[in-house]
């Protein structure tokens, strides 16, 4: 380490105060990812702040990104879990905020294997239809009356009951339900306290003060959470007990594996995997179909091209299929689009140096943390002609994908910490992106048609719209919708 520190400078970056470091250059910003944007036009695509206690390295850049999950995957997996994950001693036993040791590598592995592996998916093929087809009849049924519908919160409920269905064989919340909003409500709120500015996280003596009482709040999110999930839990004891059939879904596996986790923790344990897959796979798949609309709303043409590529591959009065997305370019490349210009998870989730590493001439020192900023990477005009236009025709002429090779594009992240969930996401978002807009034509309400939508984005971990995009649906005659 002595000789990695005496050798390299640390990134460049501004003049920090002592005791506050750069804490000012934050500013009261509650847009990190657009502050770190515009301090990497200055300081360049590595460049390193000191947020009170804490080194922070900051990526802007394709290359630097494709350094840090090649070369150094390994040591810069481990994870700056915030404070605000702490609660209820989430960290412990969560995928997402474990070190890449055994205990996250065994828990990753059952998810991969019992949840997104392509045998399982498929066999949870006609339960995501029906799920699907449930969220078209919500619509219709607004059609019908004319009003206009959110789309996120619609879309969420609809990946919020497809998860629980393959986790726990059963729906959280009905459509437009109190329950759903709740959930909703608890999901965003994990996200924005997880993911904003913290002194806890930046003096870590602190801690104990909470002085902005986050970890207050995050508890009373992560309680609705777990309320939900212990009368999952007990439910199925109850039935085992009285010799009904497993269903086999996620809880039965975990139930039978105990994760190696002790009797006094082992229900701890399985709360924090259903507390992670939950908040990571659900606000993250609507947020994508609801920014998608509200690009397309704005964008006629766009729209009817995806439409006509429906119509032209399913047909009239048919339904689409997960079969159907390979055959769907355009459509492909609206998901595309829409990833690169609003990455759900804007810095990935933040890194921590398991060891002291040289990347591109400059020192990661050990113990920092490393933020990926694929918000600035895929609004970057040296890689993405005319970057702020929407305009998925970009992605027919180049082969670029989503799936970590490529590095002008990771919305799931990339190397050994990629999203897990990415199979799933993939398919869920296609095929409710693409039913919606196979089975109806979409326009804006008149008010927002006159002054346009607000794009406005709410930071967290998740970058989700600050205000839902409404819209009216008028059914296509002749779609097969009941
Ligand atoms: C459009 C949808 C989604 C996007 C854009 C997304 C994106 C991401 C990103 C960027 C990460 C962090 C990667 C890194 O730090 O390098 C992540 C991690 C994770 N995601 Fe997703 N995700 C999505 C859907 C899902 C779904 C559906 C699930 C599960 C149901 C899921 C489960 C997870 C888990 C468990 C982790 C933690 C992995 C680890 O740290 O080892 N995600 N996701």
């Amino acid at each position: 380490h002595k000789t990695k520190r005496s050798l390299y400078p640390l990134p460049p970056g501004p003049r920090s105060l002592p005791l506050i470091g750069n804490l000012l250059q934050l500013g009261p910003t509650t847009q990190p990812h657009i502050t770190f944007t515009s301090l990497s036009k200055t300081y360049g695509p590595i460049f390193s702040l000191q947020l009170g206690q804490v080194t922070t390295i900051v990526i802007s850049s394709q290359k630097y990104a494709k350094q840090v999950f090649t070369n150094h995957d390994l040591a810069l997996a481990g994870r700056h879990e915030p404070d605000a994950v702490r609660v209820q001693s989430h960290h412990e036993w969560s995928i997402a905020w474990l070190p890449p040791g055994p205990r996250w590598r065994s828990l990753r592995r059952i998810c991969t294997t019992e949840l997104f592996a392509s045998q399982r998916l498929d066999s949870y093929v006609s339960l995501r239809k029906q799920k699907v087809q449930e969220l078209l009849n919500f619509i219709n049924k607004s059609a019908k009356e004319g009003s206009p519908v959110e789309i996120g919160p619609a879309a969420f409920t609809t990946t919020l009951n497809l998860l629980s269905r393959t986790i726990f064989s059963t729906d959280l919340a009905g459509l437009n339900s109190d329950s759903s909003q709740e959930f909703k409500k608890t999901v965003e709120g994990i996200m924005v306290e997880a993911g904003g500015p913290n002194v806890s996280d930046f003096y870590p003596v602190l801690t104990p003060l909470d002085l902005q009482g986050v970890r207050r709040r995050m508890d009373r999110f992560v309680l609705v959470l777990h309320r939900a999930f212990d009368e999952q839990i007990d439910r199925r004891i109850k039935n085992r007990e009285e010799g009904s059939t497993a269903p086999n879904d996620l809880l039965d596996v975990l139930l039978d594996s105990n994760l190696g986790a002790e009797e006094s923790e082992f229900r701890q344990s399985l709360k924090s995997v259903f507390g992670d897959l939950f908040a990571a796979g659900t606000d993250t798949s609507s947020n994508t179909v609801e920014w998608a609309m509200a690009e397309l709303l704005q964008n006629p043409i766009k729209m009817a091209k995806a439409c006509n590529e429906l119509l032209s591959v399913i047909g009239p009065g048919r339904e689409m299929e997960e079969s159907n997305i390979s055959q769907l370019p355009y459509l492909q490349a609206v998901v595309k689009e829409t990833l690169r210009l609003h990455p759900p998870v804007p810095f990935l989730l933040p890194r921590r140096a398991q060891e002291t590493v040289e990347l591109g001439g400059y020192l990661i020192p050990k113990n920092a943390k490393l933020l990926v900023n694929v918000w600035a990477i895929g609004r970057d005009e040296t890689i993405w002609p005319d970057p702020l236009k929407f305009w998925p025709e970009r992605f027919l002429e180049r082969d670029i994908d989503f799936k970590g090779r490529d590095f002008e594009l990771i919305p799931f992240g990339a190397g050994r910490r990629i999203c897990p969930g990415l199979p799933l996401a993939y398919r869920m978002v296609h095929l409710m992106l693409g039913s919606l807009l196979h089975q109806f034509e979409w326009k804006l309400p008149e008010e927002e048609a006159k002054c346009g939508v607000d794009m406005s984005e709410k930071f967290g971990v998740t970058l989700a719209m600050a205000r839902h995009v409404k819209a009216v649906a008028i059914p296509i005659p002749g779609q097969h919708i009941r």
